[in-house]
């Protein structure tokens, strides 16, 4: 555990595996935190220098008042970057965290060499969506939040057998400033033109049973991009990292050779 200090935020991080190991970046989604990844962490090849962060306003890292915007997002990952001294990375983003890859890959072309986008698109929802969701958190009323997410996040086996409950309770606990301040930048975010202007290798993921980024539309996203492969993993939702662990692992490493990053 350690955190980085800047002017208006205090972010914390995970940096794992040999310093002078080819660095992957792991960003997360909306009201998750480093722990999404746990599960593949074991399952990826040896010798990876592993970064994780918490988001502004999520896990460890402090949690100024709402609203972000995706600028704050983007930046926030490229100073801890700087911080680490870390480029050309693989860099994975999932959702809001592919989000902010998109915005990272324009901004600072030097830090990342190959990018994950991750059940994520240009444009996530509407902005009267996110304003609906917005106002739920306002009213104080996580639970509900919570609810309709795993609904849209989890597939009907997952939720059916129980393994949806941690995140479940991890969103029910989240701070509601952090949710609306990242809720609000997902929903002042359009990046198909700078998206379609990228040239790095790109691998979308998506979950058949998504219900947040369908498939389509994180294809639609990718396709953006010329060369990009994409990757649909089956009796997934929004979260293969953590019901599908091992697809998810194999993915990643089967990108990782053969982008060379490994
Ligand atoms: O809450 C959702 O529906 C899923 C989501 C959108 C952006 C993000 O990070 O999670």
């Amino acid at each position: 555990m350690a955190f980085a200090e800047f002017d208006d935020i205090r972010l914390h991080y995970l940096d794992e595996g040999p310093r002078n190991g080819p660095p992957i970046v792991f960003a997360h989604a909306l009201g998750t935190g480093t722990l999404l990844w746990d599960a593949i962490l074991p399952l990826l090849p040896t010798g990876l220098r592993i970064i994780r962060y918490d988001a502004r306003g999520h896990g460890l890292s402090s949690c100024p008042p709402a609203p972000y915007s995706m600028g704050t997002l983007v930046r926030d990952a490229e100073r801890l970057l700087d911080h680490l001294s870390v480029r050309e990375a693989m860099f994975v983003g999932l959702s809001i965290g592919g989000m902010a890859a998109q915005g990272l890959a324009v901004k600072r072309p030097d830090l990342i060499r190959a990018m994950v986008l991750s059940n994520t698109a240009a444009r996530i929802g509407t902005p009267e969506l996110w304003a609906a969701r917005i106002a739920t958190a306002r009213a104080g009323d996580m639970a509900e939040l919570a609810r309709a997410s795993c609904e849209r996040w989890f597939t009907r086996a997952f939720i059916k057998e129980n393994k949806h409950l941690p995140w479940l309770d991890l969103l029910t606990r989240h701070d509601p400033e952090g949710y609306i301040g990242c809720a609000s930048a997902i929903s002042g975010t359009d990046f198909y033109t700078p998206t379609s202007g990228l040239r790095l290798p790109v691998l979308g993921i998506a979950g058949s049973e998504d219900g947040s980024t369908p498939p389509d539309l994180v294809r639609e996203t990718v396709d953006l991009i010329p060369g990009s492969r994409f990757q649909l993993i089956r009796r997934a939702g929004h979260v293969p990292p953590v019901d599908q662990p091992g697809d998810y692992a194999r993915h990643l490493g089967d990108f990782l050779r053969a982008t060379g990053h490994i």
